[in-house]
């Protein structure tokens, strides 16, 4: 009778959305032993064919894969994942530059959204304490009660009570709105003025278009496009523009001059037909940055994944960060027993910074890659970070490096980018201002002939034009 009066004693931890997070949040409650139901607003997208209108699928990195490591998930997931052991710059005349991320054994991975989230959902209902709700969409709770009211597709409604509350519930997160309502509870949102549109880049004869290990990237300064191959040999590309030049495009034939102009070597791989059903398929989709403090109210709920932070994806870690925020808070319950009005006023504490932190990066970098990145500029900063990280592999650590192969803290990793930009930025100062003063002492300890150096100036010129003369 232990043991039941310790179950009895465990706690109600409601789940509000069965996404990424949510579902891989699922597993680490119930690992803990508590009773966990998980509420989804969609059907079992288990039964349900296709899902669209969402990133097709991601790149899994470090973070991501300790948070899957976590609940026993990752050699499963890794396995149906496709390495990408370097970017491959594709430039405008064609050729392809590969960039690798780090040493062999540095790579990241494309792993499919609907599949993963399968996997996360059906790992959290392997365990006996897990319930799954489907077809409940959160329309309101109370942040005094803990009552929840959940509506179905049939326009039912229902209630549920939970000792815990975790918004998984996504960018547009219901659960987040109470906080809204509430004094002292800071939010923001951006949506950026560029679109995403995915297009699928069919095999050729039964075979990868392109070289299937790498993550493809046309960078076109306002306009990019990156690509990430599937298991099933298509690659999804994913098309970065501005929404007034989406809209600009309207027929089939600008479809095609506008890729033949930014990306010619795609059109023999995407196919002209292809090309123009995809394009016209669905409506190109906002990208929003959210950011909002605190994660938690008292001891009753917490934010996690894009409930919280809902980033831009130019850093392709959004759901990584997602899954990491579910570790931090699994280590923050073991720090403090178990005990929630001690453990959610610190998850707040330690993650916020760091959620902060990956929003401005990827904002960052989204405003970079608009700006000035075209492939020469890409490929010129990315060889700089591997030489530099090659000569001072302690000192200089590139940022994505830390971002993507660590668990450095995201905003500790900002602050050593800094650091290390400063050193950087002085170094060439310095070696600058050395090159300066130790020519001018040359020139005046041994001052060139001026007059040998007219005469070799002006037999130049005589030979260029004697050469231009027919
Ligand atoms: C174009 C693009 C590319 C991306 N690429 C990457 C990448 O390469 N790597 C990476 O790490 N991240 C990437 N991301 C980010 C990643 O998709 C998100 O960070 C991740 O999906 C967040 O997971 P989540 O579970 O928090 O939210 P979601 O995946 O949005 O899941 C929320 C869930 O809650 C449900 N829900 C919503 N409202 C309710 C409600 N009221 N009641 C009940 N349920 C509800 C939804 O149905 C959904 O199932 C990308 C995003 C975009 C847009
Ligand atoms: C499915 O849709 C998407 C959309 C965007 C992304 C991804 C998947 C995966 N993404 C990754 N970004 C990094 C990264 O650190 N940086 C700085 C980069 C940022 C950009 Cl925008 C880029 F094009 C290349 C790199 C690069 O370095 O390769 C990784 Cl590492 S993976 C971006």
């Amino acid at each position: 009778e232990r043991s039941a009066s310790r179950q009895a004693k465990k706690k109600v931890v409601a789940v509000v959305g069965g996404g990424l997070v949510g579902a891989l949040n699922a597993c680490f409650f119930a690992n803990r032993g508590f009773d966990v139901e998980l509420y989804e607003s969609r059907e079992d997208i288990r039964r349900a064919k296709v899902v669209k209108g969402r990133s097709i699928n991601l790149a899994l990195s470090h973070r991501g894969r300790q948070a899957l490591k976590h609940v026993g998930l990752e050699e499963k997931i890794v396995s149906q994942g496709i390495q990408m052991q370097a970017r491959m710059i594709h430039s405008l005349n064609g050729k392809q530059s590969p960039i690798p991320y780090g040493k062999k054994g540095q790579y990241i991975l494309s792993v499919d959204r609907a599949n993963l989230n399968k996997e996360l959902l059906t790992a959290a209902e392997s365990y006996p304490n897990t319930k799954m709700n489907f077809d409940h969409k959160l329309q309101d709770w109370n942040a005094e009660t803990g009552l929840m009211t959940f509506v179905r597709s049939d326009g039912s409604k229902e209630q549920a009570k939970a000792d815990l509350i975790v918004g998984c519930d996504g960018a547009f997160s219901a659960i987040r709105k109470q906080f809204l309502r509430r004094s002292r509870f800071d939010y923001s949102q951006t949506y950026i003025p560029h679109g995403y549109m995915e297009l699928t880049m069919p095999p050729i004869n039964g075979e990868f278009a392109m070289k299937p290990n790498y993550l493809h990237i046309w960078p076109r300064n306002t306009f990019m496009m990156i690509a990430l191959p599937n298991l099933d040999k298509t690659f999804t590309c994913t098309l970065f523009m501005p929404f007034e030049e989406f809209e600009k495009i309207t027929t089939g034939d600008e479809v095609i001059e506008f890729f033949q102009k930014y990306f010619p070597d795609t059109i023999p791989l995407i196919g002209v037909n292809t090309l123009q059903r995809d394009y016209f398929r669905l409506p190109a989709q906002a990208m929003v940055s959210v950011k909002c403090n605190p994660y938690h109210i008292g001891d009753v709920c917490v934010l996690m994944g894009d409930a919280a932070h809902a980033v831009v994806p130019f850093y392709g870690q959004g759901m990584n960060a997602g899954f990491e925020d579910c570790i931090v808070f699994d280590e923050i319950m073991d720090q403090f027993n178990e005990d929630f009005s001690a453990v959610l006023p610190e998850y707040t504490r330690v993650r916020v910074p760091d959620d902060h932190a990956i929003a401005d990066l990827a904002m960052y970098n989204y405003i970079e890659m608009r700006a000035h990145v075209n492939s020469k500029w890409f490929i010129f900063r990315k060889r700089v970070d591997n030489i530099l990280h090659f000569l001072m592999p302690k000192t200089i650590i590139p940022l994505y490096t830390m971002v993507t192969f660590t668990r450095t803290r995201y905003h500790e990793a900002v602050k050593q980018w800094h650091w290390q930009n400063k050193v950087i930025n002085r170094g060439l100062l310095l070696s600058a201002v050395g090159a300066v003063l130790g020519g001018s002492y040359l020139l005046i300890k041994h001052p060139p002939d001026l007059s040998k150096l007219i005469v070799s100036a002006e037999e130049m010129w005589d030979r260029l034009v004697a050469l231009r003369t027919p």
